[in-house]
């Protein structure tokens, strides 16, 4: 089943039919919130607030390991994450398909091969994005009208707080092009459970240092609200293409 994580700004899908609620408790603990599943144009689909309904957990206090397995329990075979993002190299308002992710993240526990009697793996991450995947949200990105950016790099921060200037010019050194927070460890999770996965990201503010004033949760609430409508169109055109059981 297609499943979403919702962000930032989509903390649940209008549109979506509920059939049931998955209270799941995973071998790592609780999921954000309890997996949804419903329909969304008519395609049987799972969605879950990363950061809990309401949005409480801050990004380095999700339970990434708990999110992923719960969907994974659930039936997703294939993920959509939908993330906020400042903006590197793109400008505000544009929706970006990335093709690459660093990680600075720090302490988040980044792997469900934690146990020293179970057999390890190092799953391979060189292409971290399902490229099938990303072909079917530029599809639903072109039937949705909205234009985005095809590529580029995330780079996954710590957080809660936004980087300084220095952080970014050094970020955007390293080749990235946006900047969130809850990328990783959520990417390579998917990875080690073999779930396809792809990202949408919505640019809601210049990164620190690109525009000569502060940044403020003002100006990102206003773009994320435009911002998520036109995510939820394109994830609505991606379940109506989506191949049906
Ligand atoms: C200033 S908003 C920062 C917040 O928004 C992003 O969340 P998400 O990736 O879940 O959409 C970013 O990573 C931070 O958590
Ligand atoms: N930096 C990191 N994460 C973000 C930003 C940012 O500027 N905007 C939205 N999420």
């Amino acid at each position: 089943m297609l499943a979403f994580i919702g962000g930032t700004g989509l903390t649940r899908i209008e549109g979506l039919t509920l059939r049931k609620q998955h209270a799941i408790t995973t071998r790592f603990g609780e999921a954000s919130a309890p997996v949804a599943e419903g329909e969304l144009n008519g395609a049987p689909v799972l969605f879950l607030a990363r950061h809990g309904d309401p949005h409480v957990r801050l990004p380095h206090q999700v339970n990434y390991r708990a999110n992923m397995l719960a969907l994974k329990e659930a039936g997703a075979t294939e993920i959509v994450a939908v993330n906020a993002v400042g903006g590197i190299s793109v400008d505000t308002g544009a929706l970006v398909l990335p093709e690459q992710i660093i990680d600075y993240t720090w302490g988040r526990d980044g792997t469900f091969f934690d146990d020293p009697d179970e057999p390890l793996v190092h799953v391979d991450f060189s292409w971290p994005f399902d490229a099938a995947l990303r072909e079917r949200l530029k599809g639903a990105l072109a039937a949705a009208g909205a234009p985005w950016v095809d590529g580029g790099c995330y780079a996954a921060t710590q957080g809660p707080r936004l980087e300084t200037a220095a952080e970014i010019r050094r970020l955007e050194q390293d080749g990235n092009t946006i900047v969130g927070m809850t990328g990783m460890p959520e990417a390579v999770l998917a990875r080690e459970l073999q779930l396809p996965y792809a990202m949408l990201s919505l640019v809601v503010n210049p990164a620190a240092g690109k525009a000569d004033r502060e940044i403020t949760m003002a100006e990102i609430e206003a773009v994320l609200h435009g911002g998520m409508a036109r995510v939820r169109a394109v994830l609505a055109a991606l379940a109506a293409h989506h191949p049906r059981p």
